[in-house]
C-alpha cells in the first residue's frame, strides 16, 4: 500500500494513531491539515485495518461522496490523502505498553520502538482480528482454504465452497457466483444473519444452498479437492467437489495490551465525551474503538469521530489553536497544480506544512 515501515529507535511526534484503520489514517490527514506530526502504529503488515485486511474486494457503499468504492481503493485514496503530510508508519508491531510523561505520552510497541508523543488518539477498532478457524482442514489453509480472498481471479472456473451465514459469508458467494463454475453455500442454521437484501439475491442467484450443515472435513492432497458436508438428520456426509472453500465464520477480536491501560471500557469499547475524550488526559479514541450513547460502527462515522478527537486535541496541546479547523477548501495542496490565474478557485491562505497558498 506503499507505506514505509519505520526502523527500530525512538520516535518523537505530536499525535500517535494507535492503528492504521481507515479511521487512523483519516487522522493521520487530519492532524496533518492541523499542522500536527504524527505516527501511526499497527500490528498488520500494511495499513488500512479491517477495509485492507478483511475486505479489500469488497464495495463499500455508505461512504458519503462516494456512491461506490472498492475497500482497497478507499484506503489507497486514504493514504495519499495523509502523506502531503508525512505520517510515520510503524507496521507489524503493536503498541503495547503507555506511560504518562511530563509533555504527554512515551509508548512502547512490540518491536521496541519508543514514541514520545504530546498525544494519543486510540483508533484500534475492536483489536486485533484473526478469522474464526474452521475446524476442518487447516492443512491445506493458503491452498485452496481461505479465511478471506484477497483477488476473486481465484474464483475463475472453480467449484466454490463458502461457509457461513454472515454478511460476510453471503458477500463471497455473490462475488463468486459471476466467475465461478459452481458456488455451494454451507450454512450450519436454517436462517441467515445477514443483510435481507444480500439474502434475496443469492436465493435468486445459481448458488446452491445446503443448510443446517456443516463441514466436517476438507479434503485433497497439494490443494482443496472436495468437502465433506454433515447435514442435519441425513446419514453419513455428502461429498462436494471443490477446489476453493471460502471459511467466512466471523472473527476473533483480541484488544490486547490496550485493555491493561487503564481506559475506561463499556464492553469492548472504550467510553469518551462528546470531545472524544477518554478516561486518560491527552487520550482520544475514535473508530470502532470509542463508544457512547447513541454510538454506531461505520466508517462514516468514524471519520467524523476522528476529526473531532483531532480538533479538540489540536486545541489542548495548543491553547492558542481554535477549535474550527477553518476550511480545507481554502487550501491546495502541494501535489495539486495551483488552478490558473483569475480562477476564482486560487487558494487563499497557507496555514500548515504540505499545503501552500
Ligand atoms: C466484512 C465487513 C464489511 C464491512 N462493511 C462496511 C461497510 O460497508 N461500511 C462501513 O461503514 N463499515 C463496514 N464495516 C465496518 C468497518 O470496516 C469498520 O467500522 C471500520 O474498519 C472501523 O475502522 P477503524 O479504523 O476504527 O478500525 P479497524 O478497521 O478495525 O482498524 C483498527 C486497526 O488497529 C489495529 N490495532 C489493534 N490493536 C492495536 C494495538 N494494540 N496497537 C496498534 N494497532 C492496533 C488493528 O490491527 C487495525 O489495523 C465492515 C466490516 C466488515 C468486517
Amino acid at each position: 500500500m506503499g507505506t514505509t515501515t519505520a526502523p527500530a529507535g525512538e520516535v518523537t511526534v505530536d499525535v500517535l494513531f494507535v492503528g492504521a484503520g481507515p479511521v487512523g489514517l483519516f487522522g493521520a490527514y487530519y492532524a496533518g491539515f492541523r499542522g500536527l506530526t504524527t505516527a501511526l502504529v499497527d500490528p498488520l503488515p500494511e495499513a488500512g485495518g479491517q477495509v485492507q485486511a478483511i475486505y479489500p474486494e469488497k464495495n463499500i457503499y455508505d461512504i458519503a461522496g462516494l456512491p461506490a468504492v472498492q475497500g482497497q481503493q478507499l484506503i489507497r485514496n486514504l493514504l495519499e490523502q495523509a502523506k502531503p503530510f508525512g505520517p510515520r508508519f510503524l507496521l507489524s508491531q503493536q503498541a503495547s505498553d503507555i506511560r504518562e510523561v511530563a509533555d504527554g505520552w512515551r509508548v512502547t510497541t512490540s518491536s521496541g520502538v519508543v514514541v514520545n508523543t504530546r498525544a494519543v488518539i486510540v483508533t484500534s477498532g475492536v483489536g486485533s482480528v484473526t478469522p474464526r478457524p474452521l475446524p476442518a482442514g487447516e492443512e491445506l489453509l493458503g491452498r485452496g482454504l481461505c479465511y478471506f480472498v484477497p483477488q476473486l481471479e481465484v474464483f475463475d472456473g472453480k467449484d466454490v465452497v463458502v461457509v457461513g451465514g454472515g454478511d460476510s459469508a453471503l458477500d463471497w458467494a455473490l462475488a463468486a457466483v459471476p466467475r465461478a463454475r459452481s458456488v455451494t453455500l454451507v450454512h450450519r442454521r436454517k436462517q441467515f444473519r445477514a443483510h435481507e437484501h444480500s439474502v434475496a439475491q443469492v436465493k435468486d442467484s445459481p448458488c446452491h444452498l445446503v443448510l443446517d450443515a456443516t463441514v466436517t472435513a476438507v479434503r485433497g492432497n497439494d490443494s482443496v479437492e472436495s468437502v465433506d458436508v454433515t447435514v442435519r438428520g441425513e446419514d453419513g456426509a455428502r461429498e462436494l467437489k471443490a477446489q476453493v472453500v471460502v471459511a467466512a465464520l466471523g472473527f476473533l477480536m483480541d484488544l490486547g495490551p490496550i485493555a491493561g491501560w487503564g481506559l475506561e471500557m463499556e464492553g469492548r469499547a472504550i467510553r469518551v465525551d462528546t470531545r472524544m475524550r477518554t478516561n486518560l488526559p491527552r487520550v482520544y479514541a475514535a473508530g470502532d474503538a470509542a463508544t457512547f450513547p447513541g454510538k454506531v460502527k461505520l466508517i462514516a462515522v468514524g471519520f467524523g469521530e476522528v476529526a473531532l478527537a483531532v480538533n479538540n486535541a489540536a486545541v489542548e496541546l495548543n491553547p492558542d489553536a481554535t477549535l474550527a479547523p477553518g476550511h480545507s477548501s481554502d487550501l491546495v495542496p502541494a501535489s495539486e497544480p495551483l488552478a490558473p490565474e483569475g480562477n476564482s478557485a486560487q487558494p487563499r491562505s497557507k496555514e500548515v506544512a504540505g499545503w501552500r497558498s
